[in-house]
């Protein structure tokens, strides 16, 4: 795009409150679609959940966004900013990722793995500051992992690697995060700590969810995949009802609204799986 077009298409997203906007995103291997011309958006703020089953092409709709994955069709625009034309270090700067493939061995102390997310805010071969290890101690607080900050990486069990490099994405300071799967090996009280503290952060947030209970609480819009293709969107009341979640998931479900909080509660009738 020239820069007059790509000027005024920054602009109208700003205008509009758009954070985040993929467009028509597309991607396949050999001949099947597993991303078909998808698009959402994040407002400024909101917590977005993308949900859908195994399979359903998530986490290739994530990668596309936080640019590990060239879209074969469509845009991903953060703050108006094209992610395929800026430098790697602004999408650093702008978008902090918590992906599924994190390496989980890395031979790195914790306190190390959090300090890598503070790299797009040094210069090259700067020395770590002392207001970088401030930034890495109150992230490690935050998900509850400060205890662990001297002990190598590698030998963290699963729900310790996750809160660890929640903890590295928070470093990073990005206004907007992409979360892939989150709450993965947490246990039900960390699954709503992390939670809670992603809502707590005023931040803009984007984050593929299996747990359609945690999604019906925290998230403010969803948008549900199946085969690729984006099959509802909308409040969690709109998207979570038991049509819709037989449909997709083939599991039978009762959705009635909590008198606690409003929000759509789920329960699931397993034995009568479709
Ligand atoms: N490089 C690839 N080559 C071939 N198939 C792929 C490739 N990457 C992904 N797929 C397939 O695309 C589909 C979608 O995968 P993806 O990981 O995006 O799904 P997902 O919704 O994140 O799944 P899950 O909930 O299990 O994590 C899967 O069937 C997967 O096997």
């Amino acid at each position: 795009m020239d820069a007059v077009p790509q000027e005024r298409a920054r602009e109208a997203d700003r205008m509009s409150g758009e954070h985040l906007q993929a467009r028509n995103l597309s991607w396949q291997a050999a001949a099947s679609h597993i991303v078909d011309d998808v698009s959402l958006h994040v407002m400024r703020g909101e917590l977005v959940g993308l949900l859908g089953p195994n399979g359903s092409g998530k986490s290739t709709l994530l990668r596309m966004i936080y640019r590990i994955l060239q879209p074969a069709r469509g845009s991903v625009h953060v703050e108006g900013r094209d992610v395929w034309q800026a430098g790697a270090r602004d999408n650093a700067r702008a978008m902090a990722v918590l992906a599924q493939e994190n390496s989980s061995e890395f031979e790195l102390l914790v306190r190390d793995v959090v300090l890598m997310g503070r790299t797009p805010h040094q210069s090259p071969f700067a020395r770590d500051s002392d207001e970088d290890f401030r930034i890495v101690s109150e992230a490690l607080q935050r998900v509850d992992a400060k205890d662990l900050e001297a002990r190598m990486f590698s030998t963290l069990s699963g729900g310790e690697k996750q809160r660890v490099l929640m903890a590295r994405a928070l470093a990073q300071q990005a206004p907007l995060l992409v979360l892939d799967e989150p709450t993965n090996h947490l246990d039900v009280r960390h699954q709503f700590e992390l939670m809670n503290l992603i809502r707590s952060l005023g931040l803009t947030a984007l984050a593929a969810l299996h747990e359609l209970p945690l999604a019906a609480h925290y998230c403010d819009r969803l948008y549900l995949l199946k085969g690729g293709k984006l099959v509802a969107q909308g409040t969690p009341s709109q998207v979570l009802t038991p049509e819709i979640i037989a449909d997709v998931y083939s599991v039978r479900a009762l959705v009635r609204t909590s008198p606690h909080t409003g929000k759509p509660l789920i329960e699931f009738l397993p034995d009568e799986l479709l």
